[in-house]
């Protein structure tokens, strides 16, 4: 009976899809929400007044808790501490509430001058939802890392991984071509006649849709216990105890380090980048705003089906480090497309929209899967939150950076009552952070020689 039902929940192909299935459409709410202020950049500025270093300070607060108050270490020690499904409930109920209290923010009007923490009231309460939610999306993220683990573990992960990450980038594609058709949809005409686009719609739209998430991840931990039940009747233990000196092994570990900086470098160059894409699109490519966000839109759609090839070549090939390094040379490419003032025509724009998709497939299919060849797995939920930890810093740092920059350098004339901006010198800001997770990518192909942690073999072992 025992051996059936193990042979039932780990080894029915089945089930561990289906069980993907779920968590990956968690992480899919959660993807949209993360981005769906992205379209709205030029719209929050125009009918609720914010500038850009206001969208910068709300952008950044996705980073705030994890990385300050040290949430996602925390998070990390609490999943290896309390197990896949406390964390991840406690996890799905923070996005929840963190979207709820941002919908609140952009959907009052508050009195004028209202001020919190040196910024507008209905900036800062925004960016605190955001702060709250960034903590439960993170967390959901290593949860989920690690609920691959305890499924595929001895199959086939990499390509397993790659597939969440694409259904979560279906998220990010949702987030920027959906956003404002549904912000149009349901805007009003006053009674001046000038048309305003609904905000918050597509923001209880993420709400609705992290409720359902927070179902499916409900439903899937039913799924766990099972599988717990299983493990235990054999007399495995289902998942690993934490220690303090896990920790130490992990921070005093070169491969680690290397693999964190690379991370936080070639993130900082791409998800904050899509937080002002489609503003770039409008301000330097001359895009319409309604269609601002589709071209960006391709990034997320292109790694959708790019990160499980590269994933599954990873498995079959290898040459992880090679796929690395070739994803930061792209990244350096384009993000220097963008700042050069050529080609300003929207054709051009779509052509690097899709060489970053290449880029933004190649190192994360690659480098998540490296991991445990550098950590041994029972220390790779810790790893797992001590790297995004160290990535938040960017996710969170960057934002803010780019913000300010375009408020204080960038800054062009008023046309038709919206502000315009030169986006040469953030651009070159992105391509200088490929530059240096070039430099990283190599830095972790040579120490892999030395060290032999196996980035350049396949993983299937023949
Ligand atoms: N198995 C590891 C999956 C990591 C996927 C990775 N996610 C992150 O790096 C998150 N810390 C940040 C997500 C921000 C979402 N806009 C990814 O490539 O998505």
């Amino acid at each position: 009976m025992t051996e059936q039902l193990k042979q039932k929940l780990n080894d029915s192909a089945v089930l561990r899809w289906s069980v993907l299935a779920l968590v990956a459409f968690t992480m899919l709410c959660g993807y949209f929400l993360t981005d769906v202020m992205s379209p709205l950049k030029p719209m929050l500025e125009k009918e609720l007044l914010w500038d850009s270093l206001d969208y910068g300070f709300f952008t950044s607060a996705y980073g705030w808790f994890n990385v300050f108050l040290l949430m996602l270490i925390f998070g990390g020690i609490i999943l290896d501490k309390m197990g896949v499904r406390f964390t991840g409930m406690g996890a799905c109920l923070l996005m929840v509430f963190g979207c709820g209290l941002k919908y609140y923010a952009i959907s009052t009007t508050f009195p004028e001058g209202a001020m919190l923490f040196g910024f507008k009231m209905q900036v800062t309460l925004a960016a605190l939802g955001y702060a709250i939610f960034g903590v439960g999306v993170e967390i959901a993220g290593i949860t989920v890392s690690k609920i691959i683990v305890k499924w595929f573990k001895g199959k086939e992960m990499a390509l397993a991984m790659g597939l969440e990450m694409a259904t979560a980038r279906i998220g990010t594609t949702l987030a920027m071509v959906l956003t404002v058709p549904l912000a149009d949809f349901f805007g009003y005409t006053d009674e001046g006649g000038a048309f305003h686009t609904n905000i918050p719609a597509p923001i209880l739209f993420c709400l609705v849709m992290l409720c359902v998430g927070t179902i499916a991840f409900f439903i899937y931990t039913f799924y766990d216990k099972k599988l717990d039940a299983s493990l235990d009747a054999e007399g495995l233990e289902p998942e690993e105890p934490f220690r303090m000196k896990d920790i130490v092994y992990i921070i005093t570990n070169k491969g680690f380090w290397l693999i964190a900086l690379l991370c936080v470098l070639f993130y900082s160059a791409v998800f904050p980048f899509i937080k002002y894409a489609a503003d770039l699109m409008v301000q330097k490519y001359h895009v319409d705003p309604k269609l601002a966000g589709t071209i960006p839109g391709l990034l997320p759609i292109g790694a959708i089906i790019l990160t499980p090839l590269f994933g599954s070549l990873y498995d079959r090939i290898g040459k992880g480090a090679t796929l690395m390094v070739i994803g930061s040379v792209m990244l350096i490419f384009v993000h220097s497309m963008f700042a050069l003032p050529i080609l300003n025509v929207w054709w051009f724009a779509t052509v690097i929209m899709i060489v970053l998709g290449f880029a933004f497939s190649l190192v994360p299919s690659a480098m998540w899967p490296s991991v445990p060849k550098i950590i041994p797995e029972k220390q790779l939920g810790t790893a797992y939150a001590l790297i995004f930890w160290v990535q938040n810093w960017g996710l969170m740092g960057v934002p803010l950076l780019i913000g300010w920059v375009l408020n204080s350098y960038c800054k062009g004339p008023v046309v038709d009552g919206a502000q315009t901006y030169d986006y040469t010198l953030p651009m070159t800001i992105f391509a200088m952070f490929g530059v240096l997770a070039l430099i990283v990518a190599l830095m972790l192909k040579a120490e892999n020689k030395k060290k032999g942690y196996g980035l350049e073999e396949a993983n299937i072992q023949k």
